[in-house]
């Protein structure tokens, strides 16, 4: 039996899933056996796929999140394209019956899919329908603004609890899907789609109110910083913070410790000119190391396939709270009657596929795009721990990333 290592950065409910699917698979045939290895943190386990490719052991598949992308897309000798392992292994394989927001996101210029859209996810609400009570909100209803969210999260406040709002990824939530959501440039070129050295767009006068704005409620606790990537998870499912903006992706967590909870669309800012406008795919997509023995390859396009299939899709979608790869999943939940019976299910799909992208929403796509939320996660801690205001913290964010980009960009000139 050959072996199919696969390596992956789902933790809690998302990494049974994992585990279950590739139980699943391994049951149906034998002659490969796929292998899940949780590496950690996303940027931990892209950390782990570079140093095992150095040292030529890289494992056959590893999980990428959305802004390893561009790093993956820049090594493209080191990767097999998933287009390339899919048709060589004789898969039926047509790239029109995957959701075109996500597909285009991880194909190459000339088109060819690169990675497997495995969990693609958008930012949603998560909210505390027993604190909305208590604070004299209404449990039905969740904040559409985000000045309608800072002023719930003040009542909660008010109203003896510890914390209104928490938030997981900053720089995904906050910066990323909040340029496309309020329908303005994260960066020039078309978020970096265009260019290889595009400037960031980040200090814009709503993003520094925006940051101000949590900068002043993180001082009594209203806004409580919870980390970088989804630590902040925690806050909310103890209760501690009422309001949570995070992956829709996360939602088998709540499921499973369950929280009364009620989501909603992320909030967005009525004065931004087409807001609410589209947010783009977050999450991440299976990529495929080159070099293995052309053998191994035929076992990774049966996995694929065997994760396309619409019965695996449209589980995967209603289990984990990601989207479906495929359009026929899509269809199927929706015949399901899985969104009537589940209000706010369907939010994600809506909140990607609602409106077409501008120029501004199709996606944002840096070569050292790891490096660039480092930076602005760092300036953003400054300002949050009370050192620097929000111009200061998103001009040096801005300043600091544009010589890093330029700096990044060399290796590829
Ligand atoms: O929590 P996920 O898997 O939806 O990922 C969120 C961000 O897109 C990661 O960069």
């Amino acid at each position: 039996q050959t072996e199919i290592q696969w390596w992956h950065a789902m933790s809690g409910a998302n990494n049974e899933t994992v585990e279950n699917l590739a139980k699943e698979f391994n049951a149906t045939q034998t002659e490969f056996k796929v292998v899940p290895v949780y590496k950690g943190t996303y940027p931990e386990t892209l950390n782990a796929g570079i140093a095992a490719f150095r040292a030529r052991q890289p494992p056959h598949i590893i999980q990428v999140f959305d802004v390893g992308t561009g790093v993956m897309m820049g090594a493209r000798s080191a990767i097999k394209p998933v287009a390339d392992v899919l048709k060589e292994a004789g898969q039926n394989f047509d790239k029109s019956n995957y959701l075109s927001g996500i597909v285009s996101y991880y194909s190459a210029a000339d088109g060819t899919m690169l990675s497997f859209p495995f969990n693609s996810s958008s930012p949603i609400l998560y909210y505390n329908k027993a604190s909305f009570r208590k604070a004299g909100l209404d449990p039905e209803a969740p904040p559409k603004t985000w000045p309608e969210t800072f002023e719930a999260a003040k009542k909660i406040k008010a109203s003896g609890q510890s914390c209104g709002m928490t938030t997981t990824w900053p720089t995904w939530i906050h910066l990323e899907n909040f340029s496309a959501w309020n329908n303005l440039p994260y960066a020039t070129g078309e978020n970096g789609l265009t260019t290889l050295t595009p400037e960031l767009k980040i200090n814009s006068p709503l993003n520094i109110r925006h940051f101000q704005t949590l900068a002043e409620l993180q001082k009594d606790g209203t806004f409580q910083y919870g980390g970088r990537t989804s630590e902040a998870k925690s806050k909310f499912l103890s209760g501690e913070c009422a309001m949570m903006p995070e992956s829709s992706g996360g939602i088998g967590d709540m499921v499973k410790a369950g929280m009364d909870f009620g989501t909603g669309n992320l909030p967005y800012y009525p004065e931004a000119t087409g807001a609410p406008q589209n947010t783009i795919p977050g999450g991440a997509s299976l990529w495929v190391f080159a070099g293995k023995p052309a053998a191994d390859y035929k076992g990774v396009a049966q996995f694929f396939t065997f994760l396309s299939t619409t019965e695996v899709q449209s589980r995967l979608h209603q289990v984990s709270g990601y989207l479906p790869a495929t359009m026929a999943a899509y269809e199927a939940t929706k015949k399901s009657g899985f969104y009537e019976k589940n209000p706010g299910r369907e939010i994600p799909i809506q909140q990607m596929m609602g409106k077409a992208p501008t120029e501004n929403s199709k996606g944002v796509r840096l070569v050292n795009m790891p490096q660039v939320r480092d930076i602005q996660n760092e300036e953003i801690e400054a300002l949050l721990n009370g050192k620097q205001d929000a111009k200061t913290a998103l001009d040096n964010a801005v300043r600091r990333s544009n010589a890093a980009i330029l700096e990044a960009a060399k290796a590829y000139q």
